[in-house]
């Protein structure tokens, strides 16, 4: 009997938040998918395909060469990703394939071994929890009704199936699908249900990290490791009828020089994270000689730091810049640039502080010859 492990890897990780898609980001000193595979690397499976994101170019050249992975190119939902994935498993002669989550690293060996053995006398299994808690409905934080919970169950993967029955249930599927045991029944198939791990929990908002770490025990660090680092930017005002501050076009009767949009206050943010990181400075990422950074819009700038955090096992904490102006005003429009950098940087507002100083009319910032900002950024490995 051959059988293959098709691990989805393709989503976007939205709702765990933190910049980078879940599966690539560090559990301990390995990713989440690392654990994900070396649960599936076991004798009792032949082939691993992992379905992957077309964006995700780096990863796609890792994993093109290692010389135990296939791989595949993911879809706009889950459903079709696993399509994808079953049809780059096509030519290995599979008899049964299991489906799994490259979230769900907590996967145990034995779990693994009790969904194929159920394959042995059915044709689908896969594993699930019994739901153990009341459960409600609710409208606007209201109970408003109360729902029986008998025969319900919570469903995790790995999802196995003979892999002729799933292809062609998945082939023929239209619309999307929750797991695969939809699919599975969707073109008429039973699917037995196996007894699922509580552990095996899928990572899907940011707290569910600290909760995988522990069930894989991964050993905290005696101490946090927490690194600070500050920004200073300044650019002059000169012709122009609007400056751009955090984000944020305010109307003004100067503009603000610079080789880029001149965001003086993404600018400091974006060095603030470099510092912290010990990597440079925005010149020596993006060196103003380069034609294609003139007039860009800082936020690149801003996008690249945070990502090269996450590349280095770093969360994003909080973010505090200050504006040093006379004018324009920052205080009504404080909110505002808040906002559009907490969507930039992955965390919520209220880990974003911009304010404002004047410089009691002292210093060029005083005599309104420019703008200054200086920021503070602190990031943990997560
Ligand atoms: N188009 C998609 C969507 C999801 N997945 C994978 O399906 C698994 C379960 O999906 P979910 O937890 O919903 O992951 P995301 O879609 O990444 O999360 P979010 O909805 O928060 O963006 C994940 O391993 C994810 O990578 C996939 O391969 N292709
Ligand atoms: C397949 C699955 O893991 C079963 O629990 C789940 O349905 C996929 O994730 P989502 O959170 O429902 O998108």
């Amino acid at each position: 009997m051959t059988t293959a492990a098709l691990i989805v890897a393709a989503g976007r990780g939205i709702r765990a938040g933190g910049g980078l898609p879940k599966q690539w980001r560090l559990l301990g000193d390995r990713r989440v998918i690392d654990w994900t595979l070396e649960a599936f690397r076991n004798p009792c499976i032949d082939h691993i395909c992992i379905v992957l994101n077309p964006d995700d170019t780096d990863i796609w050249q890792e994993f093109s060469a290692a010389p135990d992975i296939i791989t595949a190119q993911g879809g706009s939902d889950r459903a079709s990703s696993v399509r994808n994935g079953l049809k780059a498993l096509q030519k290995y002669s599979i008899d049964k394939v299991l489906i799994h989550d490259a979230a769900r690293p907590c996967i145990s060996r034995s779990l693994i071994e009790n969904i194929l053995l159920s394959l042995d006398t059915t044709s689908a299994a896969a594993p699930a929890l019994a739901v153990t808690d009341a459960l409600w409905q609710g409208d606007n934080e209201q109970v408003i009704g109360t729902q029986d919970r008998s025969g319900l169950f919570a469903a995790q993967t790995p999802q196995g199936f003979d892999f002729e029955t799933i292809l062609a249930a998945h082939t023929s599927h239209t619309g999307t699908a929750a797991d695969d045991v939809e699919v599975a029944r969707a073109a008429g198939h039973p699917v037995h249900i196996v007894s699922g791990d509580a552990n095996n929990i899928k990572i899907t908002r940011p707290q569910d990290f600290a909760r995988a770490a522990e069930i894989l025990q991964i050993k905290e660090r005696d101490t946090m490791d927490i690194r600070l680092g500050n920004g200073y930017d300044v650019h002059r005002f000169g012709d122009g009828d609007h400056v751009i501050l955090c984000g944020v076009k305010i109307p003004h009767d100067r503009g603000l020089q610079g080789h880029s949009d001149a965001d003086v206050g993404m600018h400091a943010v974006t060095d603030a994270i470099y510092g912290a990181l010990a990597q440079g400075d925005i010149g020596q990422h993006f060196p103003p000689s380069d034609p294609q950074w003139k007039g860009a819009a800082s936020d690149i700038f801003l996008r690249h730091a945070v990502r090269l955090a996450n590349e280095m096992g770093y969360t994003l904490s909080n973010i505090d810049c200050t504006l040093v102006c006379e004018y324009p005003k920052i205080g009504p429009r404080a909110e505002a640039m808040r906002q559009t950098m907490s969507d930039i940087l992955g965390i919520e507002p209220s880990r974003v502080s911009v304010k404002a100083t004047t410089s009691e009319r002292l210093g060029f910032t005083g005599r309104k010859e420019g703008i200054a900002a200086i920021a503070t950024a602190a990031l943990v490995k997560a």
